[in-house]
């Protein structure tokens, strides 16, 4: 049966793949990105995250598989289609000589319908270093630069890619308020990041690649599968020992407890699985598969040989 969002996918991969060498750094990717939504690509470092979205982007070519961008291959999309996309590249390239307002208004003029400088400045919390050259900025600063000029041209389509890093909590709550308005006004959003309380508090959905292949991919309060976000309850039982119990119903579960030993248990939490729980539990699992699957390749080898 045909996906009836599919048709309305701003982003769509199937079987991509690209290898450098003898590395396979995508390995067989598929997944759509829908209009309007958010979407975050999470792995662990190395795992093809930044690949797939240049490859998305335009800056880097695929060794096979199917991709589509706002209904263009990006291997040939020209300035029209790229005057559409949002891009914030992982680095922070932005060192120049210009002062922020300088940069904004250059970048601003290359798009047809560009938002207001002064209104970007103020988005990203630059407006005291407006006139401040580039250079003289702090690291998280110039990476506030980069989102600017990312959403400088009202993008249909925005690729962030690890946009928060080196950003004080403060203002990455306040780049948290920026997505949710760029969503609010119908901007589809690309993601990349290692904070999972980012991804879990901006994404509808979710992929999770490793080793790239994806593992894992769903709505963000669904990854992991239902079980994944069952209630652990923790305690030390008169022994002294540790204990931990999944639980559907955590408050029975202390309520039985309590009524086991007698009293109130030692160090009792209840917790509910984290969005980064979740995630290292995927990614530990699929690590062992991963390294089981090469000693049994390993094996097999010297059968053979
Ligand atoms: N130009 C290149 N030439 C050779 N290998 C590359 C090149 N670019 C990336 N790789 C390799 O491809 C794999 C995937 O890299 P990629 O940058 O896509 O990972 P990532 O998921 O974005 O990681 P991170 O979270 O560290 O940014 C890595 O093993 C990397 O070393």
């Amino acid at each position: 049966m045909t996906n009836p969002n599919e048709t309305d996918s701003v982003v769509r991969v199937r079987g991509l793949e690209k290898r450098y060498g003898d590395l396979s750094a995508v390995d067989g990717v598929s997944f759509d990105i829908h209009r309007g939504e958010t979407f975050a690509l999470l792995g662990p470092n190395g795992a093809g995250k930044s690949t797939t979205i240049e490859i998305l982007e335009g800056y880097r070519t695929r060794t096979a598989g199917e991709v589509s961008v706002l209904g263009t291959d990006p291997a040939r999309g020209g300035l029209d289609w790229k005057a559409r996309l949002g891009i914030v590249l992982q680095s922070t390239g932005e060192t120049g000589n210009a002062t922020v307002l300088e940069q904004l208004r250059h970048f601003a003029a290359f798009y047809p319908r560009p938002r207001d400088v002064d209104e970007v400045i103020a988005a990203v919390g630059l407006e005291a270093k407006a006139k401040t050259r580039i250079s003289k900025l702090s690291g998280g600063q110039r990476r506030r630069v980069d989102v600017a000029l990312g959403i400088i041209g009202r993008p249909e389509l925005l690729f962030l890619d690890e946009p928060t890093t080196g950003f004080d909590p403060e203002s990455r709550r306040d780049f948290w308020t920026l997505i949710r308005q760029l969503k609010s006004e119908g901007t589809t959003i690309l993601l990349t990041t290692h904070y999972l309380d980012e991804a879990a508090q901006l994404s509808d959905r979710a992929g999770v690649i490793a080793g790239g292949r994806l593992i894992e991919i769903g709505a963000i309060g669904e990854i992991g599968g239902a079980d994944a976000r069952i209630p652990v309850v923790r305690w030390r039982d008169a022994s002294g020992a540790l204990r931990s119990e999944r639980s559907e119903h955590p408050a029975a579960t202390v309520a039985a407890i309590v009524a086991q030993q007698g009293g109130e248990p030692r160090e009792l939490e209840v917790i509910r699985p984290s969005l980064e729980d979740v995630y290292l539990e995927l990614v530990r699992t699929h690590d062992s598969a991963a390294a089981s699957e090469t000693t049994i390749d390993a094996d097999q080898t010297e059968v053979l040989s």
